[in-house]
């Protein structure tokens, strides 16, 4: 009889973790109990994860141009080993399944050791290091993009698409109904970074939005996130506009904030991504500049280039252009309603059914084999 206890494995962030949350929401209704392992970071963002007990393993980000500091980093992975091999033995887990991160490096690699099945997922266009050296000790690969960039050859055979899965709360929001807003209707713009904000539209959305035409601010409501540090400056900028507006430093009601609004400009990570398609909604993308693999431009390409939305880079953006540029948008009803629906025949709203179908095809698999032997 093959054991009901799933293992989790992810690095701390939302971009981790609320996908390996999503999944551990369809193996709970499919009757599994689900035991997480992460790091300290899951205080912040994985207050709603269903699972029945959270392990901190010790893990370190491997920074290759810092030489100096590789030893006590591998050192920190084996301890995360030891920790993980520990907690694997005590609770024979079904399967295993990684979620990318450094966090996601010890467990994978201990259940690789104690031949227990195990799985990961990357959530991005092209692969990311951590994952790319798991990929040969996971029995599969799971993508959330059609195809997957920088797969070791090796593991190509073990690959197997399922979309990147998003949380129950996004999911009650799928294909929610586009108003395209008319010229004297409320626009809603919903601005935000990643899981953890980005300093980048702190700075650079004030000075665009004091440029916009009067007749756009008119009707204008601008939702954004704010890093903690960056609020009040906002709040100041925007206090000496006549428009309504609303920041948080985190808005646990993204789903919503998805909903309503006409247009969305962001970072493209990955579960941004997935949920734009998801609930369907045109997005102005700036990917993460400097980022080691530069996953969030490949994200952001995919989904612009099947219609979604727009690709500006970072470096390239100005406020004088960038007010024309969502001037012109903002009246362009059919354009915006267009990469609405480009952006939701993207959305895979069954991922987590999907890898968790995975994830008991290879659980099932290994029982097969344990009895043929
Ligand atoms: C800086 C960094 O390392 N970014 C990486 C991180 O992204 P990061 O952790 O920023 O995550 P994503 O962009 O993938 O997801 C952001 C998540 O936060 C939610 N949200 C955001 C703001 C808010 O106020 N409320 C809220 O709920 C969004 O709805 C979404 O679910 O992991 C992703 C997945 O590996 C990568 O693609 C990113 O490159």
């Amino acid at each position: 009889m093959t054991s009901r206890l799933i293992v989790l494995a992810a690095g701390g962030t939302g971009g981790h973790l609320f996908p390996a949350q999503a999944l551990a929401e369809a193996l709970v209704r499919r009757g599994y109990a689900i035991h997480l392992m992460t790091d300290e970071r899951v205080r912040d963002y994985g207050r709603a994860f269903p699972a029945l007990e959270t392990h901190l393993v010790p893990a370190a980000t491997i920074s290759p141009g810092k030489p100096h500091l590789l030893p006590g980093q591998l050192m920190r992975l084996y301890k995360g080993y030891q920790t993980a091999r520990g907690v694997l033995e005590r609770l024979k887990p079904a399967a295993v399944a990684g979620f990318g991160g450094y966090p996601s490096f010890p467990p994978v690699i201990a259940a690789s050791r104690l031949k227990i099945p195990s799985l990961i997922h990357d959530q991005n266009a092209v692969m990311g290091r951590a994952n790319r050296v798991l990929s040969r000790f996971a029995d599969a690969v799971a993508s959330s993009f059609p195809t997957l960039g920088r797969l070791p050859a090796a593991s190509k055979d073990k690959l197997r698409y399922t979309g990147n899965p998003v949380r129950g709360i996004v999911l009650e929001k799928q294909g929610a109904p586009f108003h395209a807003a008319a010229a004297d209707e409320p626009f809603n713009l919903l601005v935000f970074g990643g899981s953890q904000g980005a300093r980048f539209f702190a700075e650079f959305m004030p000075q665009v939005v004091k440029l916009l035409p009067k007749a756009v601010l008119r009707h204008l409501k601008i939702v954004q996130q704010c890093r903690p540090e960056d609020i009040e400056r906002v709040k100041a900028a925007y206090g000496t506009l006549d428009i309504a507006f609303e920041l948080a430093s985190f808005f646990a009601d993204m789903p919503q904030r998805f909903a309503d609004a006409q247009l969305i400009v962001c970072r493209s990570g990955a579960s941004t991504i997935a949920e734009l398609g998801v609930i369907g909604r045109p997005a102005v993308m700036v990917p993460l500049p400097h980022a080691l693999d530069n996953d969030q431009l490949h994200n952001a390409e995919f989904f612009a280039g099947k219609g979604g939305g727009w690709v500006r880079p970072q470096a390239e953006l100005e406020p004088q252009e960038f007010a024309a540029f969502l001037t012109r948008l903002r009246y362009q009803d059919a354009e915006l309603a267009g990469a609405a629906r480009a952006a939701l025949a993207l959305g895979m709203p069954d991922a987590a059914e999907r890898l968790a179908d995975l994830v008991e095809d290879l659980a099932a698999r290994a029982t097969m084999e344990t009895i043929q032997k």
